[in-house]
This record gives structure tokens, sequence and C-alpha cells, in this order.
């Protein structure tokens, strides 16, 4: 196999970013973050007084920003208009009202493009992470992973990632953005039928890592 793509998919806190970013960098392949872009994406509406809970408004600015994503796993970045969004694209402002900016379908449609032919220009292959690679953005990609892990780990690993932030509230929150990614209309956060489910919950990322990690190098083997 001359170029490898995979999706890796699931819900907030179940190793996505971590476990993809390391296979990417041990397998010689770029990585994208799409829940990033969705996430500069809002940062946008919000910066330019857009009302997010208008989804009409929201489509209407939706092709206005400037999204561009780097592809190196040992240094990701992501700039809207010109301007670095690492940063801000975390707050949790961004974070409580993405889900809403997602679900709007032009939103989608323009995101999932860019998604599509980022992959299409990755030369030796790439790990795209986010809620509906497998089922939607890429169908045909040689391994699906979906993540899983129990409420109580995801809650436990993001509050350790926020210092001082108490782990009841970011489990309610957690639990309320899936509730919203998964009913959505638009390509939902769901399995896709032919993807591997890993359940991360009693796992360490070491684990993970390279549970995915052979599956690719399965993959690359049969296929030779
Ligand atoms: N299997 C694991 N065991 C313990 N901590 C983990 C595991 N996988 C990821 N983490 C940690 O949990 C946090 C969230 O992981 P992340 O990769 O950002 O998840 P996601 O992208 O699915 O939201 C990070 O701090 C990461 O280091
Ligand atoms: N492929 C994707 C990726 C993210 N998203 C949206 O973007 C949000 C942020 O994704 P993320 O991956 O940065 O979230 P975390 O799990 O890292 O907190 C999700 O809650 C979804 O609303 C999506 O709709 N489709």
């Amino acid at each position: 196999m001359e170029s490898v793509i995979v999706a890796i998919d699931g819900p907030s806190g179940t190793g996505k970013s971590s476990t993809s970013k390391a296979v990417a960098a041990k397998l010689g392949l770029s990585y994208l973050d799409t829940g990033a872009q969705y996430r500069a994406i809002t940062w946008w509406m919000i910066s330019n007084g857009v009302d997010v809970t208008d989804a009409e408004a929201v489509a209407n600015a939706a092709s206005k920003p400037v999204i561009v994503s780097g592809t190196d796993p040992a240094r990701p970045t992501i700039t809207v208009d010109g301007a670095d969004a690492s940063g801000p694209i975390r707050t949790e402002e961004v974070t409580s009202k993405v889900s809403a900016v997602s679900a709007v379908p032009e939103v989608r449609s323009l995101i999932t493009e860019l998604q599509r032919s980022i992959a299409r220009g990755a030369e030796t292959g790439i790990v795209v992470e986010g809620r509906d690679i497998g089922t939607t953005v890429l169908p045909d990609a040689d391994l699906k992973i979906f993540l899983t892990a129990s409420p109580e780990a995801r809650a436990a690993r993001r509050s350790g990632e926020l210092k001082g932030v108490d782990v009841h509230a970011t489990k309610e929150a957690l639990i309320k953005r899936d509730a919203a990614d998964s009913s959505r209309k638009t390509s939902p956060l769901a399995k896709a039928g032919d993807a591997v489910e890993v359940d991360t919950t009693e796992l360490t990322l070491d684990q993970v890592i390279e549970c995915v990690v052979t599956l690719v190098e399965e993959k690359r083997a049969a296929v030779k």
C-alpha cells in the first residue's frame, strides 16, 4: 500500500487526538484534527458577532473564514484568516458553542470538502480524527477505528488537563456535547459499520497507540 488513510472517530476524551498524533508520527503519516476546524469556525463566528444559535446566520457566514490546518503530527497548526487560532479555539466558550455550529449543514459540507482535499494531498497517507470521518468524510478509508471510554474515565482525563476544573461539571458538559453531536441530523457522531471499536477505559495511552499501529501494519501487510 503506497499511501494509507486511517479514520479515528469517537466521543470527547476517548484519546483520539493523542492517539492519532502518535500513530501518525510513528508511521510517517500526516495528521488532521477535524475538531480543531469546527472549533476554528466557531471562534470566527463568536469573534464576528454571529449568533451561533441562529442556524441561518451561521449558514450565511460559513464560507467567509479561511481555515488552514498544518498536518505535521509533531507540530499541528491551525489558522483563521492567517491568524494563529490554536489557543483561542480551546476556550470554554468555544467548547460550549461548537456543537451548535457543527450541526449546521452548510458548515459541515464546507469543512468536509476541506478535509477531503487535505486527505487527497497527503502523499504518504494521513490519520484523520473526528466524529464522522469513517461514516461520511472518508468512507473508503483503509482502516477505521472507533474509540470509546466510560464517561467517568473521559471526564477524569479532561479535568486533568484543565487544572482546577470540577470533574462532575466536566462530565456533565461532556455528556451534553456527546448527546448534541450524536443526535444532529447531518453526519452525527457514529461508528461506521466496518470500524474496529476499541474501549480505552482500562488501557494506557501507550497501549491504545500500540493497538492502532498494529492494526495499520496488519492492513498494510494484507494488501502487499
Ligand atoms: N488511554 C488513556 N489513558 C489515560 N489518559 C489518556 C488516555 N488516552 C488519552 N488520555 C489523556 O486524556 C486526555 C484527552 O485525550 P485526547 O486525545 O485529547 O482525547 P480526544 O481527542 O478524544 O478528545 C489527554 O490529556 C490525554 O493525554
Ligand atoms: N468530525 C468532526 C469533528 C468535530 N466535530 C465537532 O467539533 C467539536 C469539537 O471536537 P473536538 O474533537 O475538538 O472535541 P474534543 O473531543 O477534543 O473536546 C465536537 O464536539 C463536534 O461538535 C464534528 O462535528 N465533526
